[in-house]
């Protein structure tokens, strides 16, 4: 059985794969992130990972079942086959992934979807697509992250995405912790972090900063 989407799901919103936690155990950083209360994970293996398809949809097996004891919404990027193969709770699709409306359709009753949006005339399109859940929207400020990153929107940029869309979004792109209020006061619905937690000395401390500044948005 999935979740249903809610919009409460991108208040305190984890992104990672392997290759954001290189040394590490990504089971353990996302039961340490499912711990502190994050209210969304997305499973992002991609660039650098050194997983092969067998690893990733193994590793996905058990960070799938971790988040469904937590009732956490599991959400896979990009891969639609993996997302329906994890019974993901959600798939979230860029603007150079498969098209959106045919992800609609093949994932349709079984998954939400995700969309990412960095400018007025991708929500402005995304606002006539049934079907699409929450927008992504970024980067607001400069990321190490993704090395293919649009241009970088700002939190004025982000105002007028959030004024413009029909559709919750969740904030994402070189956020900090300081920043969380800013982001909130915009009106969007959370933050989406990859290095914020996948970083932090203290992940319980930093999931309560995302709660605390989208409290607001409730
Ligand atoms: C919540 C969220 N927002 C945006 C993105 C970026 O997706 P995309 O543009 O497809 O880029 P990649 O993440 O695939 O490199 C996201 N993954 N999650
Ligand atoms: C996946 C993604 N999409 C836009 S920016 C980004 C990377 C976010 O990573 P970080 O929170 O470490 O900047
Ligand atoms: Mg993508």
């Amino acid at each position: 059985m999935t979740l249903e989407f809610e919009p409460a799901q991108l208040r305190a919103y984890f992104v990672c794969g392997t290759q954001d936690v290189v040394g590490r155990d990504l089971e353990t950083v996302v039961q340490t992130a499912l711990d502190a209360g994050i209210t969304a994970f997305q499973y992002r293996d991609k660039g650098a990972s050194q997983l092969t398809a067998a690893q990733r949809l193994t590793l996905g097996q058990r960070l799938r079942q971790r988040c469904a004891d937590a009732h956490v919404p599991f959400i896979v990027d990009d891969d639609v086959e993996l997302a329906l193969a994890l019974q993901a709770d959600g798939i979230h699709v860029g603007q150079s992934d498969d098209r959106v409306t045919q992800v609609i359709e093949r994932v349709a009753g079984q998954l939400f979807v995700g969309l990412s949006c960095s400018t007025l005339a991708e929500i402005k399109v995304a606002n006539q697509i049934d079907g699409i859940a929450y927008i992504g929207s970024g980067p607001i400020f400069p990321t190490n992250s993704k090395a293919d990153a649009d241009p970088v929107v700002g939190l004025a940029g982000l105002r007028e995405l959030v004024a413009a869309s029909q559709r919750p979004i969740v904030a994402i792109g070189g956020i900090t912790v300081d920043q969380l209020p800013a982001i909130a006061a915009t009106g969007a619905a959370g933050a989406a972090v990859i290095s914020m937690l996948a970083q932090s000395p203290d992940m319980a401390a930093t999931v309560k900063a995302m709660l605390t500044a989208s409290e607001a948005q409730l």
